[in-house]
């Protein structure tokens, strides 16, 4: 059995945890999918690229309003497709390359990893091997509901629907989270008709009310939105689907894509063999310094964090990185503490949301004495450039402390306008200093942030 001073499982943000401090170590990386993981091959990048196109496409449809004429003559999918793809897949596939044949302290095992004994790893290709220390960061894959697996209706998911052969004429869209979200944005700029289908009463509804209320009343606008009225049954075949909802309402189209949630890959390593515990929920526990149950053996990223989110993981993996090089099961001195204290995220949608801290309704549950206001973007001046009547910002403070609790923003660049308030968040600014302490620049869009903590 060959012997390793550390074994990673996943190339996502695993593979970013390697750099000269651990040139001398004899590492494993094992990966069972495409090298490079979910956000490079089928996530953030990819989806964003794609969005990008589509806001290309969105501000030539609603150019008339500045007294610009135009229109979108066509959309080459298969070139939108080849701009994306040809950038990605060379990164992939370099990144594998690199960790195969480029870097000597490494050993690439390309094949789905399950723990047989206290870090003892079957890799998939054959053969088990043992390390000193494991990372376990093995991601997420898409939860299909029932209705849809037992209706042996073809779907498609984040991991192909980016490289469909055409455009759907109609696409159907089980699900009314993020992934749901950025991808009727997408398709629906390109020209597909959208349906999407929910199951709570709101779109994004784990946003705060007023958020995703207002991003609900403008989707419905545009796309055929379905809340409240589960799914029944899914029937028909290649190129007809059929959803058929509790009220008996019946949503065809071409293609359905199905964005229900993700779970943590947790259930797949064979964890029990080594000791790692994992929730009811998929996910392996960890500490705050991402040690799992098992001595050795961290985690990071989607198989354990509570946020399914790149940064996220990033920011777990440089946790990691750093705890690795410590005697973290012995004298546990200097050991470095993830931080999620106020964890952002952004959905890539039209408008654009982002949105840290609590929501107004969880800051009310937790007993604060809140103090909360709503400024709409058509109350600055470059709203009024943009003729916007769309975006929200809304932050929520603490009123005896002044320091924010939340903030929320619906509408054009919301995740970048956020970054300030993350800023202030994370170091203890309150309100009143940051909106009087430092020039904003007018008249810019990060005016319905000043205005919005003046408010307050
Ligand atoms: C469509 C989509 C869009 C997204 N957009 C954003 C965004 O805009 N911003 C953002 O912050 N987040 C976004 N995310 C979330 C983000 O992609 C994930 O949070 C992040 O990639 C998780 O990183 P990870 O390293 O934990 O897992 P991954 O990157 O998924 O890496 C895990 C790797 O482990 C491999 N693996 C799994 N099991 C095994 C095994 N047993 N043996 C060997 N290998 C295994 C997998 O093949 C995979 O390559 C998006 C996700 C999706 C699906
Ligand atoms: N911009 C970003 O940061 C970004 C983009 C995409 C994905 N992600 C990450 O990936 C995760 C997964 O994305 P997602 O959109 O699949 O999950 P999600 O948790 O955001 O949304 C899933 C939605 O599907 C609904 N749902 C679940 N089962 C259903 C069913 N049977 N019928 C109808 N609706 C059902 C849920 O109520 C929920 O609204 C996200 O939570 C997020 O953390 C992030």
């Amino acid at each position: 059995m060959t012997h390793y001073d550390l074994a990673i499982i996943g190339s996502g943000s695993g593979n970013t945890i390697l750099d000269d401090r651990f040139a001398d170590q004899r590492v494993a990386i094992l990966e069972g999918g495409t090298f490079g993981g979910t956000c490079l091959n089928v996530g953030c990048i990819p989806t964003k690229m794609f969005v990008y196109a589509a806001e290309v496409a969105r501000a030539i449809q609603h150019a008339g309003r500045y007294g610009v004429d135009a229109h979108v003559e066509k959309v080459r999918w298969s070139d939108i497709v080849d701009r994306v793809f040809d950038r990605i897949d060379p990164i992939a596939a370099g990144g594998e390359r690199y960790r195969r044949d480029e870097s000597p302290n490494t050993t690439l095992y390309s094949g789905y990893a399950s723990f047989v004994g206290p870090r003892q790893i079957r890799t998939g290709t054959g053969e088990v091997i043992s390390a000193d220390q494991v990372v376990v960061a093995a991601g997420s894959r898409p939860v299909i509901p029932a209705e849809v697996t037992r209706s042996g209706v073809p779907y498609r998911t984040n991991d192909d629907i980016m490289r469909l052969p055409a455009l759907p004429e109609h696409l159907v869209i089980l699900g009314s989270g993020f992934i749901a979200s950025e991808f009727a944005h997408v398709f629906s700029a390109f020209g597909s008709r959208v349906s999407i289908i929910g199951r709570g009463d709101r779109l994004l509804r784990d946003l705060d009310a007023d958020i995703s209320q207002q991003f609900t009343d403008l989707a419905r606008g545009k796309w055929d939105v379905h809340l409240g009225n589960p799914v029944a049954e899914v029937s028909g075949g290649p190129g007809e689907i059929r959803v058929t909802l509790t009220d008996g309402t019946v949503v065809t189209g071409d293609t359905l894509l199905v964005a229900t949630g993700r779970t943590p890959n947790g259930d797949r390593i064979g964890a029990e063999t080594a000791g790692i515990e994992v929730g009811a929920d998929g996910r392996v526990v960890v500490d705050q310094f991402q040690r799992t149950t098992a001595e050795g053996v961290f985690a990071l990223g989607d198989v354990s964090s509570p946020h399914q989110l790149k940064h996220v993981a990033n920011h777990e993996a440089r946790v990691v990185q750093a705890n690795l090089l410590r005697d973290a099961w012995g004298d546990g001195q200097d050991l470095v503490a993830t931080d999620h204290r106020f964890v952002p995220s952004a959905v890539f949608t039209d408008p654009q949301i982002a949105a840290v801290g609590l929501t107004e309704l969880q800051a009310r549950e937790r007993g604060y004495d809140v103090t909360v206001k709503v400024q709409r973007y058509s109350d600055v001046a470059y709203g009024w450039a943009m003729e916007d009547d769309e975006g929200l910002c809304k932050v929520i403070a603490d009123r005896g402390t002044g320091l924010l609790l939340g903030a929320h923003l619906i509408g054009a660049q919301a995740s970048t306008l956020i970054q300030p308030l993350i800023q202030a968040m994370s170091f203890g600014l309150p309100a009143r200093e940051m909106a009087l302490g430092q020039y904003w620049i007018h008249p810019a869009l990060t005016e319905v942030v000043e205005n919005a903590l003046l408010g307050l």
